[in-house]
């Protein structure tokens, strides 16, 4: 970026308001939600929704708990006539549910309106007209007089044309377009200007929408916009004041939030943000966003994936895979440390009885939005060894102990480091098979008989004999051994006829649940005279095999691979 074309732009005023209260203030309950998803979000597609992809996604967002829908345009196009028409004539509006019609303060487009919402039981009429300076004088080349003259013309038609139609119940808002960009004094004038002709009550308020149609400041400015506009209202108690903020520095999230803690009571915006250039607010961010606050949002998000499906086959647009609470990998872990700490925090919180979300790097459990566990921890070449843990205990039920994670997420990294890419959970489990369950040379086991077994109430210890036949480079060996048990022994005669001196320095079994068809495994970690340590493992239907199994296991990897301390 050239330094000479910085004084291309200049900052923007800051609100001179010393005792802003907003700063204190928290949000403790969800605010009435507007979707424009059908308008703003709509009017912003590369190819806009047809009749049949708005009625999809009026079920959708019905469906999710909105109870304000702007649907649509009705005087800018004929599907959004005609769309409006089937809501109003098929009877699709559930009974609590209002659509919104949006229009522009023009006669022709406002007598439009009226007609496609003939015969509905309530609506609100959404009427706007920018206010901002640069509008003003590049746009509509008005001055002041003038605006406030074209607002006020606009709601008195409003009102004429209400009166055509005494089945319905209207209601309205009015918006003072590029609220940000308008002097807060003026917008508040034209504000008021509407507000005399439309004569709300505190019964039938006025929605007041001011909107950050193209987001110009940081967020603590919106705020402290919406503070002063609802300070300085006459009567304040008449208007619902509506947020409406855009996404073009990326705030706004933050901004619609500040602005809540400031007074906003409503706000319009959509699903996964979509709309004109970088988008509308997500509302499906903000609710989560309270959701995790314990704040109930009254919204469904139960089921995101479905909105994501939705949403990407009607619009024609992705969610990103990092888009908060909604991305493909917003629940993964890749690194190590945060797989080691998110394994903990589950545990923990399976553990522990207060039922408070607590689990590190994870804001949100991802199955309150419909998401699973499994897909949690992914495995590249910057995962460590937890990681490599939590999907061996979590898909194949494995829970390989503690002190042997490092050997195990060793061999895991030397296959990720080698393939440089993501391992799938069964080449990590074809891996862990090749690494322990599946390694048969030099030693193999052909045959393994407990010839006698005692225990005396009399002798402290039981005894063992066994018979066992191995296979060892292709030739079969016998071998018997007395011990204190059954491993015992068998360790005993392999000491004694083939392997030398060597020792058990670890073991741990657990039954194997799930799709296995063994029931048992066994976890062995031996020394050997040459100082190098190798687990070893072994499962079957019976757990004593299974431990033998796991002894040959380790000898095997220590003959074959050279394991590291
Ligand atoms: C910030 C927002 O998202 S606002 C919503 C914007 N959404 C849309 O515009 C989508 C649908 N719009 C349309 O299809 C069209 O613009 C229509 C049907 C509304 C109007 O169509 P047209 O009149 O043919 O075209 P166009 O929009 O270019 O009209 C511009 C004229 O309207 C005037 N105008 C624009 N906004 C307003 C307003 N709110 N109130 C009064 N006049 C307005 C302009 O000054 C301009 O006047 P001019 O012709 O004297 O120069
Ligand atoms: C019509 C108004 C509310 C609008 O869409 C905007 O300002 O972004």
């Amino acid at each position: 970026m050239k330094q000479k074309y910085i004084n291309k732009y200049r900052p923007y005023p800051a609100v001179v308001m010393p005792q802003r209260s907003w700063p204190d203030k928290r949000i403790e309950k969800a605010p009435t939600w507007c979707s424009v998803d059908l308008r703003d979000g709509n009017q912003a597609l590369i190819q806009p929704m047809n009749l049949e992809k708005k009625l999809e996604m009026f079920r959708l967002i019905t469906g999710m708990g909105f109870k304000e829908i702007e649907v649509g345009f009705p005087s800018a196009s004929e599907v959004e006539y005609e769309f409006t028409r089937v809501l109003i004539e098929q009877n699709l509006i559930p009974e609590d549910v209002v659509i919104q019609v949006l229009t522009q303060a023009r006669e022709h487009l406002i007598h439009k309106t009226f007609e496609s919402i003939k015969g509905a039981r309530e609506v609100i009429v959404h009427l706007y007209n920018s206010t901002s300076v640069l509008q003003r004088r590049t746009v509509f080349r008005m001055n002041r007089r003038e605006i406030v003259e074209l607002a006020v013309k606009g709601a008195q038609l409003l009102k004429e044309e209400e009166k055509k139609y005494p089945e319905t119940r209207f209601r309205y808002e009015y918006s003072p377009e590029s609220f940000t960009g308008t002097e807060l004094e003026f917008a508040l004038e034209v504000c008021e200007r509407v507000m005399e002709v439309l004569q709300p009550t505190k019964e039938n308020r006025l929605i007041i929408n001011l909107p950050a149609t193209v987001e110009l400041a940081t967020p603590n400015i919106y705020a402290d916009q919406i503070e002063w506009f609802c300070r300085n209202m006459t009567d304040r108690e008449s208007a619902i004041i509506s947020l409406h903020t855009h996404n073009d520095r990326g705030c706004a999230v933050a901004a619609t939030e500040l602005a809540l803690m400031a007074g906003g009571e409503r706000v319009e915006g959509t699903l996964f943000g979509n709309g004109e250039r970088t988008g509308n607010v997500d509302i499906v961010t903000l609710a989560l966003n309270m959701f995790t606050q314990g704040v109930d949002p009254e919204l469904d998000l139960s089921d995101i994936n479905k909105l994501i499906d939705v949403y990407e086959r009607i619009c024609r647009l992705p969610v990103h895979p990092r888009h908060p609470y909604a991305g493909e990998l917003v629940y993964t872990a890749f690194s190590g440390s945060h797989q080691d700490a998110i394994n903990k925090g589950m545990q923990a919180y399976q553990d522990g009885d207060s039922g408070r979300w607590a689990v590190p790097y994870l804001p949100i459990d991802p199955s309150d939005v419909g998401r699973t566990y499994e897909s949690i921890i992914r495995i590249n070449s910057q995962s460590g060894k937890g990681g490599v843990a939590y999907v061996m205990d979590k898909d194949f039920g494995f829970k390989l102990p503690k002190s042997m994670h490092p050997e195990f997420g060793n061999v895991i990294q030397r296959v990720t480091d080698k393939e440089g890419r993501e391992l799938q959970r069964r080449e990590i489990f074809k891996t862990f098979e090749q690494e322990y369950l599946k390694i048969d040379t030099p030693y193999k086991l052909k045959g393994f008989h407990v010839a006698k077994r005692h225990i005396s109430a009399e002798i402290p210890e039981s005894r063992a004999e066994i018979e066992a036949t191995l296979s060892i480079d292709g030739r079969d060996v016998e071998i018997f051994a007395k011990g204190n048990g059954p491993l015992d022994a068998f360790c005993t005669a392999l000491k004694e006829n083939i392997t030398g001196d060597f020792r058990l320095t670890s073991y741990h079994e657990h039954a194997l649940e799930g799709g296995s068809s063994a029931n048992a495994a066994a976890y062995i970690e031996i020394r050997y005279p040459d100082g190098l340590k190798a687990w070893g493992i072994g499962v079957d239907t019976d757990i004593i095999v299974a431990s033998i199994k796991a002894v040959l296991s380790s000898l095997n990897r220590h003959s074959n691979l050279k394991p590291r301390k």
